[in-house]
């Protein structure tokens, strides 16, 4: 398989042409666990900090192992904070390093980003720092409905003035094994470039930021409940031709890679995604029926950003 970093990251280019569609202007947990609904009732009734009261929202303690947990009353109040926490890390990252190497998925986390694209972080972030990854990606052409890199194009990244080179989709001319192995032959690159750290700990890329939402069946990425490639512990990208959610065939980072992300935001809106939530942030374990959000542990920081309806069920 040809190396094609450097046309897997021209795509952008292809896109901006004049002719098409996509030409848009650019401008420039703390204590133990006690149970998850007691904590988030007594913090909404009694201690929600004065200065969160306008946006309403609650942090709530789930095991420690969980993360940092934040419900919104509502999503715009979740779009506004996630903003705050992407530019803030952005900001720290960007002096300590090159690049700010972010991830994203598709979905619905691709709109709660709108507030990263206005005053006063559409002018105070270094977007030139910022180096953008998929998560997953559907196998379509890049002008298809389907594609997240259309999606995320067209509601976040031809409003950022990023470099063209910075952004990373995929080949979309080949099949799923050709376009996971490419991804990964870029990746491996820009690991060995230092571009992408490494994680001392497991040798896996070590993205400074994945940012991802959760399927109502508790997938993330692309890595579906009781299917082979939640187990693939080798691989950074892997393809799969059976996805449950369409279209069929999709590439995915391997949960090894996920987990060595130095930081992970979990963005989780609506009440579908309430029962997998709940899973998700109990301590139960049920080794037989693992969702594979429950598996998500990041070697650095997990932040979940919920509504109130994702919450709903705590
Ligand atoms: O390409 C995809 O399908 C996604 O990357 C997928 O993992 C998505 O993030 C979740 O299914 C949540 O999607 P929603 O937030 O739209 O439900």
């Amino acid at each position: 398989m040809a190396f094609s970093c450097r046309a897997v990251s021209s795509n952008l280019r292809t896109l901006q042409n004049p002719s098409s569609p996509q030409s848009l202007p650019y401008t420039p947990l703390t204590s133990r666990f006690f149970t998850v609904k007691h904590a988030f009732t007594s913090l909404r009734s009694n201690s929600i900090p004065q200065k969160f009261t306008k946006a309403s929202m609650a942090e709530i303690t789930a095991p420690k192992y969980k993360g940092n947990v934040k419900v919104f009353d509502t999503e715009e109040d979740l779009a506004v904070s996630l903003a705050k926490y992407t530019a803030d890390l952005s900001s720290k990252i960007s002096q300590e390093r090159d690049s700010f190497t972010v991830v994203i998925s598709g979905g619905s986390l691709v709109k709660s980003l709108r507030k990263l694209v206005e005053a006063p972080y559409i002018d105070s972030v270094d977007w030139s720092k910022w180096r953008v990854f998929w998560v997953d990606e559907r196998v379509v052409p890049k002008d298809h409905p389907d594609s997240n890199y259309l999606l995320a194009y067209t509601e976040f990244l031809s409003k950022i003035p990023i470099p063209a080179g910075n952004v990373y989709s995929i080949n979309d001319a080949l099949s799923a094994e050709g376009a996971a192995d490419d991804y990964e032959t870029c990746i491996k690159h820009l690991v060995k470039t230092q571009i992408i750290d490494q994680s001392k700990a497991t040798g896996f890329p070590k993205f400074d930021l994945m940012l991802m939402g959760i399927g109502p069946d508790g997938h993330i990425a692309s890595l579906f409940p009781g299917h082979p490639l939640v187990q693939e512990k080798e691989k950074w990208v892997c393809s799969i031709k059976d996805s449950p959610k369409p279209p069929p065939e999709r590439i995915s980072f391997s949960l090894p890679v996920i987990n060595a992300s130095a930081n992970i935001a979990l963005v989780v809106a609506g009440a579908g995604k309430a029962t997998a939530l709940r899973t998700a942030l109990s301590d139960e374990s049920n080794d037989v029926d693992v969702l594979p959000v429950q598996l998500v542990a990041p070697e650095g920081e997990l932040s979940w950003f919920l509504d109130k309806e994702a919450a709903s069920k705590l």
